[in-house]
């Protein structure tokens, strides 16, 4: 039987419903902390560049007092990487990010920059830190992750999300290629009760990272209902 597909809660809205009004509530550690005892495995918070919702001391507080893996996802800038080797959470996911986007928009264009990207990767990996690259579902971007040295890709499900057709299947072939270059396998972006199932029945994932669905819906049901529906619908998928 596969191993459980580890949940990985991300808190980054939480932290935009607290930036509303530049108080200290809704509190992001709080939030981390009531997710791991409802059944999240890890916590995953993004320190973009413009920090427009997790903050600096978020990820500080997150370190010290959540005992769970942290995975912090961020830009693959100097600035980070400093941040990161300091820090030294669990895991780092590297993700594009542009000041105007949304959200996170395509994957990271590792094949385009692989040469700036493996030292990047050695640089965190030096620190103790598990490395992630987040990238579309292609064979040029999981082989060139994989020539990172990275030892994991989380695979972008943003298009399979919006009902792009083949997508479940492209994420299948990619899930399948990266394990067979040694890589670890994760996915996230989008995600649901309504379409994570499939995703989870790929029998490569190891982890999701999921975010905005489950905050959002905890607004009507509440963070540890959310959470363990969700844990459900995974397990569902996977047999467990
Ligand atoms: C990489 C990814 O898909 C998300 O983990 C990311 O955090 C999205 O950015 P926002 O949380 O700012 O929407
Ligand atoms: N890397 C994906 C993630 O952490 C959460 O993405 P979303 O569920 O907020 O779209």
């Amino acid at each position: 039987m596969r191993p459980a597909i580890r949940l990985g809660v991300n808190i980054d809205h939480v932290a935009t419903v607290r930036n509303a009004r530049g108080g200290q509530h809704p509190d992001p550690v709080a939030a981390a902390l009531l997710a791991v005892q409802s059944g999240a495995d890890g916590i995953t918070a993004h320190l973009r560049e413009d920090r427009r919702h997790i903050r600096d001391t978020d990820l500080e507080r997150l370190r010290a007092e959540v005992d769970a893996p942290l995975n912090m996802e961020m830009a693959a800038t100097d600035e980070m990487i400093a941040i990161a080797r300091t820090l030294r959470p669990h895991a780092c996911c590297l993700v594009p990010e542009r000041r105007e986007e949304l959200t996170t928009e395509g994957g990271l264009d590792v094949a385009g920059q692989s040469s700036t990207m493996a030292p990047k990767v050695h640089a965190l990996k030096a620190a103790g830190i598990r490395v992630s690259l987040f990238i579309d579902p292609d064979p040029a971007q999981i082989a060139a992750a994989a020539a990172t040295g990275a030892q994991v890709v989380e695979l972008h499900t943003g298009a399979y999300a919006q009902g792009k057709a083949g997508e479940l299947e492209r994420l299948q072939r990619a899930a399948t290629h990266a394990v067979s270059l040694g890589l670890e396998v994760h996915a996230g972006h989008g995600l649901t009760y309504e379409n994570v199932e499939p995703v989870a029945a790929i029998a490569e994932i190891r982890e999701l990272n999921i975010g905005h669905f489950l905050i959002g819906q905890a607004i009507f049901d509440g963070l540890p209902t959310v959470i363990q529906t969700m844990r459900s619908r995974i397990n569902n998928a996977t047999g467990h």
